[in-house]
């Protein structure tokens, strides 16, 4: 079964599209890369699949189903923008976490929050962008879901946090799960990568297994994202 399927996927902001008649297939089991020039809709597809943005047109399902509330409880979404309130400590996030998801494991985040050696005393709003990216990274990571959509999990961080973040990601990720995750940091996230979708204007540019875009374009995803976008 594909994990995501979208077809003819068209949303537009005040009558003007984001995403236009976009389709694409991904399967489970897969490390996908999503990544697109600004304003390309990367947040907004995420949104859609996550089940946060309804007022769309085409077909879309995750998991063989429309995105709604039986899907949220599958999907494990780490939105671009913090949602946890600034007086949070990792504990209040952790218990927030348990209390919202029934497959949250709050002894992973556990494990996670100190691999990632976060300041368990200090307030959202005492900890660095970093230190938040972290926290969120943890809890959106310890849930058991089928499907993660991580928005921009490491544009805050610095180049050598960026490998641990990573690190914390792959470990303990389920092989019969799908990882959507979008970036600009194409560099830092192409090792882990199985596949990517480039999109530009609301549309898929380009998309396929990481290793044959490798050797279709003799170059990496990083250099094979500066050639088709600058073309
Ligand atoms: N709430 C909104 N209201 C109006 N237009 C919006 C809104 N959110 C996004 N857009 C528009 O939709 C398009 C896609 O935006 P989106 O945030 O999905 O792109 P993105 O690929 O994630 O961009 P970036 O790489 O800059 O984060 C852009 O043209 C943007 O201006």
């Amino acid at each position: 079964m594909n994990a995501i399927e979208v077809r003819h996927l068209t949303k537009r902001y005040r009558g003007r599209p984001a995403l236009d008649e976009l389709s694409l297939r991904l399967e489970i089991g897969q490390i996908v890369g999503l990544v697109g020039d600004n304003g390309s809709g990367k947040t907004t597809l995420l949104k859609i699949l996550a089940g946060v943005l309804a007022d769309w047109t085409g077909e879309v399902t995750v998991l063989g189903r429309v995105p709604g509330p039986e899907t949220k409880a599958l999907v494990s979404f780490l939105p671009d923008a913090s949602f946890l309130a600034d007086s949070s400590t990792c504990e209040r996030a952790v218990n927030q976490y348990r209390l919202f998801f029934e497959d949250f494991e709050a002894e992973r985040a556990w494990e996670m929050i100190r691999f990632f050696k976060l300041p368990e005393d200090r307030s959202l709003k005492e900890m660095s962008k970093g230190m938040r990216e972290k926290l969120q990274v943890a809890l959106a990571m310890s849930r058991n879901a089928r499907v993660y959509l991580l928005d921009e999990p490491i544009s805050g961080v610095d180049p050598a946090s960026r490998e641990v973040i990573l690190r914390g990601i792959l470990d303990g990720l389920d092989p019969e799960s799908l990882l959507l995750i979008s970036t600009h940091l194409i560099h830092d996230v192409e090792p882990v990568l199985d596949s990517a979708v480039f999109l530009h204007e609301g549309r898929v540019l380009l998309q396929g297994e990481a290793d044959a875009l490798r050797e279709e374009y003799g170059c990496g995803l990083d250099a094979i994202f500066r050639k088709v976008y600058n073309s």
